[in-house]
This record gives C-alpha cells, sequence and structure tokens, in this order.
C-alpha cells in the first residue's frame, strides 16, 4: 500500500463522479471518511470484460475502502507505469503473455493475477479438465470426475471411426479445442449421431453429454472464496429422442445468459448445490494445482443421483459482474492480498 498517491484513471474517474451523485451508491459510512492508504490496481481487460466487470457499484465500494482501479495503457512499457500492488488482467495473445510473464519476474512485490501459464493452461479443452481427473474426487461428501472425452485434431471423415474406437457413448457434445474468448470459441453443437460429426471443422473436443435435468452450478472462486449460482442449462436427451434424431445441432450460449435459475421452482433433487466440503476441497485443489485465484468451474449433478457432479468447463477470470455481492467479495480479496503481503514481511 502507499500514502496518498496521486493516482486515477478517466474512465474510473468518471463512473466514480457519476456514482458519487447518486444516492444508490451510498454504501456504509458514505464517502466522508478520507482513506489515508491506497491500494492501486492495474487493469488491462477487454472492453467487454472493463464493462461487465467495473461496474459503478464495484468501483464505488473500491474507492470507499481505499482501492484504486488504474487502466494500464498497453502501448507503454508495463514497467513504466504505475506504481502497482495489484495488476489485473485478461487479454490473450503470446505478446501480453510474455509482457505480463517479465513483469511478475522483475517485480515480486505486486500481486500479478494470475500467472499466464496457469491461464493457458484452461485455453484448451483437454489441458483444462486434466486437473479435474487426475484429482480423482471421491469422498463421503460425493464424486466428482470429467465426461469421458476425445480431442480431434484432423480429418473430420475418420471421427465416426475414432468416436466407436474410443467407446463414447452418443450424443457427444462438440466443442472448439481452443479457448481464445473469441465467441467461435464459444459455439457448440449436440451431435446425436456420429456419422454427422464429419460436418464439424477440428480441432475440436467431443464430450459425453451427461443428464444434469438441466441445470448447472456456477462455482465462482475468487481466492479463497466460493460462491455457487444455478443457471439454466440444456435438457436431458431421452433414449427414446436420441433413437428417433440424427443430426448436428448448435446451441446457444444457454447458460452464460445471466437469467439465474436461483429462483426457479425446481425440482429438490436437481435444486440443491453441491455439498460445500465437496466444493472447498475441489477449489483448494484446483487453486493450487492451476496456480489460480480468479476462475470459476462449471458443474453438473447426473441426473437421478444425489452425489454424482461432473465438471464441464473451467473459465478464466469469468463473468463476475453476474455474481450476487461481487463488489463486497472483489474489494475484501484485494485487500486480503495486501494484507498477507505486509504480514509475510519480517518486523524491523
Ligand atoms: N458434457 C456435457 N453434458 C451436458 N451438458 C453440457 C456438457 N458440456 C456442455 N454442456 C452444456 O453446454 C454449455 C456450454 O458448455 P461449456 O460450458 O463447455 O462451453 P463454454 O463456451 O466454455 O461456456 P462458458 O460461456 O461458460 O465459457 C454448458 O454450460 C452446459 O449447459
Ligand atoms: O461475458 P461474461 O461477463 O458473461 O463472462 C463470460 C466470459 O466473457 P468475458 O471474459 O469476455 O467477459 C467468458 O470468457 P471467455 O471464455 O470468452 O474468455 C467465460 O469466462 C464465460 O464463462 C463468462 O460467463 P460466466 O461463465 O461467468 O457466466
Ligand atoms: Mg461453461
Ligand atoms: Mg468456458
Amino acid at each position: 500500500m502507499r500514502l496518498n498517491g496521486e493516482i486515477g484513471g478517466e474512465e474510473e474517474e468518471k463512473k466514480v463522479a457519476e456514482c458519487l451523485n447518486s444516492q444508490a451508491y451510498s454504501i456504509g459510512g458514505g464517502f466522508s471518511q478520507p482513506q489515508s492508504q491506497k491500494l492501486v490496481v492495474g487493469y488491462a481487460l477487454t472492453s467487454k470484460k472493463k464493462k461487465s466487470f467495473l461496474q459503478p457499484k464495484l468501483l464505488c465500494l473500491a474507492r470507499n475502502k481505499g482501492i484504486f482501479f488504474v487502466p494500464i495503457d498497453l502501448k507503454r512499457p508495463l514497467s513504466d507505469q504505475g506504481p502497482f500492488d495489484v495488476v489485473l488482467h485478461k487479454l490473450s495473445g503470446t505478446d501480453w503473455c510474455e509482457v505480463i510473464e517479465e513483469y511478475r519476474q522483475k517485480h515480486p512485490e505486486v500481486a500479478v493475477l494470475d500467472p499466464p501459464d496457469g491461464i493457458q493452461h484452461l485455453h484448451n479443452r483437454q489441458s483444462m479438465l486434466q486437473d479435474v481427473a487426475d484429482l480423482n474426487l471421491s469422498d463421503c461428501h460425493g464424486k466428482v470426475g470429467v465426461p469421458r472425452q476425445l480431442v480431434i485434431t484432423k480429418d473430420p471423415s475418420s471421427i465416426p471411426y475414432e468416436v466407436s474406437k474410443s467407446g463414447l457413448k452418443l450424443p457427444l457434445v462438440a466443442k472448439p479445442l481452443v479457448v481464445d474468448g473469441s465467441a467461435k470459441s464459444h459455439e457448440l453443437s449436440l451431435a446425436y449421431d456420429q456419422f454427422s460429426l464429419t460436418e464439424l471443422e477440428p480441432p475440436l473436443v467431443l464430450q459425453e453429454f451427461v443428464n444434469h435435468g438441466a441445470i448447472l452450478f456456477k462455482v465462482y472462486i475468487v481466492g479463497e472464496t466460493i460462491k455457487v449460482v444455478r443457471r439454466f442449462s440444456l435438457p436431458n436427451v431421452s433414449k427414446c429422442e436420441l433413437a428417433k434424431v440424427s443430426g448436428v445441432y448448435r446451441f446457444p450460449r444457454v447458460s452464460s445468459a445471466s437469467a439465474s435459475a436461483d429462483d426457479a421452482d425446481l425440482e429438490p433433487g436437481v435444486a440443491e448445490h453441491p455439498p460445500r466440503p465437496l466444493l472447498e476441497k475441489l477449489a483448494r485443489e484446483l487453486r493450487r494445482r492451476l496456480g489460480l485465484r480468479l476462475f470459476n468451474i462449471d458443474m453438473i449433478r447426473e441426473h437421478g443421483t444425489r452425489d454424482v457432479f461432473y465438471v464441464i468447463d473451467i473459465n478464466y477470470f469469468p463473468g463476475y459482474g453476474k455474481m450476487p455481492d461481487y463488489e463486497h467479495i472483489f474489494t475484501d480479496f484485494l485487500l486480503s492480498l495486501v494484507q498477507s503481503k505486509y504480514k509475510k514481511r519480517p518486523a524491523t
């Protein structure tokens, strides 16, 4: 933390000025208490992410707690900017990975969220789920696995053969192998027969579809905090439907929609959240193995079971703006990073 430095960003200033004028954002003791200490968070985010994440309710609460968000200028060397206490980033490209890695090495005193190699791990739908598969998590609280899947890198004409050889069961979810933040990397299809899969463009992952009662759990991780929300998902596919239908069907980003299923009238066996101890163990292990602090896990419960879960997707720096209370959770997390840094320092 530093004392009363002159730091601010035009965009942030404008948003904060707006919310200072609005009673709706008056939090706790309001803004009358001057902050003597400041925590400076440099951010490099896409414009889509800036809009969804840097909402006035976050900026105002942050300012109230002495946290300042400052945009990183991508045209200037990172080390010439700041000084920052924390760097928050979600940008793609190898150039950016190099910049941030070099900065991390040079500035161990800055909490860089997060290391680029951990993030890269989530940019491939095969490596993304590897840690969950390795965990082999099954204890008295339930079982967590990943659906069986097959990676196809070339020659779509070989897919029917590859699928029958591997013994994967239909229907299959076809997902682009690489997740680079583009809309295309979220274009998914459901395949009812293996021959139609030749229509798809590799590289892709073919994953067994798991019936889960059309409800998905988004498990948001922010450091040590875990927040679970329910979202609507794809309906079950019955044996009868599978026998009647053929073809490959593109489906929309149903579970990414902001509409939450938290208040929907659902069957209790479908709606019940995964057991807390299971989530805590899963989150702790993934945090450690991936070396990441900001991510979410998409989890489904196998229909007809109480405690058999599958992780189907892990996203780096997801849409926290849709997470209830995100402004409180995030600001507390940012402060905790700096507090733990000071605790670690030897007394002088
Ligand atoms: N194996 C599966 N079994 C059942 N449903 C699935 C499976 N895989 C994906 N789905 C459904 O498809 C949706 C999108 O899949 P997935 O989460 O892998 O894609 P994504 O594009 O990475 O999503 P996000 O927007 O969360 O990044 C899931 O939220 C879920 O509704
Ligand atoms: O757009 P939103 O704010 O909803 O956030 C989505 C986020 O998009 P953004 O990072 O461009 O914002 C996606 O990132 P990319 O894979 O495309 O990089 C992915 O993480 C989704 O899972 C997030 O939705 P959520 O899972 O939280 O519902
Ligand atoms: Mg997902
Ligand atoms: Mg995803």
